[in-house]
């Protein structure tokens, strides 16, 4: 066998080849079309990363598949790389001639072997098929001495003929078998007694490694892929995010990190780097353009992300705690404490120290406050989010003026009303003013209460972060006496970010007009 063979490792387990199928069965997701360079891109990825076997498409489905399973056979060094062919003459010799540039080069032949596959779709009867099992294989070695050969839809085969098929694929020259769960319909403890029964009552099979292939119609993909291998299959056949036909594929990352985590249940060796797993993902995402789904295992932009306070605690006193394998192991730099409405005290102390904040317990207390209250309004609370309210909450911690309440009404109908009340060391009062706009309303109302000669320089306000839901960070400046300050405020409510920098700007030269006057200053 000149393949990479599946064989007991120093460590003493058997070790599995991983097949990934991301650009063959990946591709055949309707919309997941990759262009040449992409895939390109992707097997090279893929050979870093330590796969054994890159299947590289279906040559004789279009001129383009042909030129990237030649290419990709020319410039692949380590991993062996297949082609896909029916069970007919021409297929096989276009595969043949694309991956015979190759290092390792291999020829992947199907033909369906149940009931349904026979009678409906190739319209054959089961002595044809088996005769075409043969000469597929055979006309495939005359190419290659890799050859593996698929009983396609082989979990709805009857065990007799797969058996029959299977041996005289072996027979014929197959080094890899493969038992497709083609339209994933079969259960973990089912799928490994498939391969049970196969390895058991087939004479020759022990002279080919056998391989495991599964879609995720009902969501059992991995499941089952697991389960083969506890059948006795040592090749899994698998996608990067699971992309594939339908439902897709058993997803490669999943696969990999399983055997990884849980070698105890699991007793193989692959030689998959992990690290690389979350670039692999986002690789494939990027050029298929299918998102990741967020909570998706392994690769997910949550997998590694806690919300939950008491989660958040735990995670802080012993990673053990929520997480069974570290964001490190698949390539994430860190686990995310993310803030929300769900967090607790000590991962926001956390995460304000790893903003290089260092706030007092009052403040600390403010802060969480008022992050909860904005958590409570918006979807999501950004680190920038967290940044703007806690210098928000310094700048206004030592105010003398400070918005108690505001109400805007603002449209077409002019001119727009504001009525504001101001804490203003100590004692509320309330005004409504109206004005050319709803900004000009609510300054024009802070001018009623808090009369002032400064003159407003600038005014800009600009999104925080993405979404109508962003918190808006109005930054003022205000120039008086030759003197000028700016100020800054951030809320989800833009009127009301702009009263608060406008007080700030205000409040900053009070202090300046007292600077000099301790006395006053200390009156406040
Ligand atoms: C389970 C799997 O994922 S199998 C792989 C599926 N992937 C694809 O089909 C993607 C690439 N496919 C294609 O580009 C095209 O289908 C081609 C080029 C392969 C064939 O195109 P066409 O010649 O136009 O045939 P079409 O796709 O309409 O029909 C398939 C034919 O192949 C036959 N066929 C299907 N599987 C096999 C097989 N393994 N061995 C031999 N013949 C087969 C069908 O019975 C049908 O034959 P018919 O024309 O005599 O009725
Ligand atoms: C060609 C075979 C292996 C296949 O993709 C399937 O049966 O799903």
């Amino acid at each position: 066998m000149t393949t990479n063979a599946a064989s007991q490792t120093v460590s003493g387990k058997d070790r599995v080849l991983i097949f990934d199928t991301t650009l063959r069965d990946g591709e055949q997701s309707p919309g997941a079309s990759m262009t040449l360079e992409e895939k390109l891109q992707v097997a090279d990825l893929l050979d870093e990363m330590g796969v054994d076997i890159i299947e590289a498409g279906f040559p004789i489905a279009s001129e383009g598949d042909f030129e990237a399973v030649t290419e990709i056979s020319r410039r692949v060094k380590r991993a062996t790389v297949a082609g896909l062919a029916r069970a007919g003459q021409k297929d096989i010799d276009r595969a043949g001639e694309a991956v015979k540039g190759a290092v390792r080069p291999r020829i992947h032949t199907f033909i369906s072997t149940s009931p349904v596959h026979m009678k409906h779709k190739l319209q054959m009867a089961p002595e044809k098929v088996l005769d075409l099992v043969t000469a597929s294989v055979t006309r495939a070695r005359n190419w290659v001495e890799d050859v593996e050969w698929s009983a396609e839809d082989g979990t709805r085969t009857e065990m007799d003929f797969l058996c029959r098929c299977v041996e005289a694929a072996i027979r014929a020259g197959a080094t890899t078998i493969n038992i497709p769960d083609t339209v994933g319909y079969t259960t973990p403890g089912e799928y490994a007694r498939i391969f049970r029964t196969v390895r058991e009552r087939v004479p020759n099979s022990d002279k080919a490694i056998f391989s495991v292939h599964c879609h995720n119609d009902l969501g059992m993909a991995v499941a089952n892929t697991l389960a083969g291998l506890q059948g006795g299959a040592r090749q899994i056949e698998c996608t990067v995010n699971g992309i594939g036909e339908r439902a897709g594929n058993a997803a490669l990352e999943e696969i990999v990190m399983a055997i990884k985590t849980r070698n105890d249940a699991f007793p193989y060796e692959c030689g998959v780097e992990t690290t690389m797993l979350t670039r692999a993902s986002k690789l494939v995402a990027a050029v298929t353009s299918f998102p990741v789904q967020y909570n998706k295992a392994i690769v997910g932009r949550n997998a590694f992300a806690h919300e939950s306070g008491i989660h958040q605690d735990g995670m802080l006193k012993n990673t053990e705690t929520y997480e069974i394998m570290t964001p490190e192991s698949v390539g994430v730099s860190k686990t995310s404490l993310v803030m929300g409405k769900h967090s607790g005290r000590h991962a926001f102390r956390e995460k304000l120290k790893e903003l290089g904040y260092d706030l007092g317990e009052n403040a600390l207390e403010d802060a969480f406050k008022r992050m909860k209250d904005l958590a409570d309004r918006k979807k999501h609370v950004y680190d920038e989010d967290i940044e703007a309210l806690v210098d928000d909450e310094i700048l206004t911690a030592h105010d003398g003026i400070k918005v108690v309440a505001l109400t805007i009404i603002a449209g077409t109908q002019g001119p727009q009303l504001a009525t504001l009340t101001l804490d203003v060391n100590g004692a509320h009062k309330t005004v409504q003013s109206t004005g050319n706009g709803p900004v000009d309303a609510c300054f024009n109302a802070i001018h009623a209460l808090v009369p002032h000669e400064a003159r407003l320089e600038l005014y800009q306000v600009h999104a925080v972060t993405e979404g109508t839901d962003a918190q808006a960070e109005v930054s003022v400046r205000l120039a008086e006496d030759g003197k000028s300050v700016t100020a800054k405020a951030a809320d989800p409510d833009t009127l009301v970010a702009s009263a608060r920098a406008y007080l700030g700007a205000l409040n900053k030269l009070m202090v300046k007009r007292l600077r000099g006057k301790p006395e006053a200053l200390a009156a406040g």
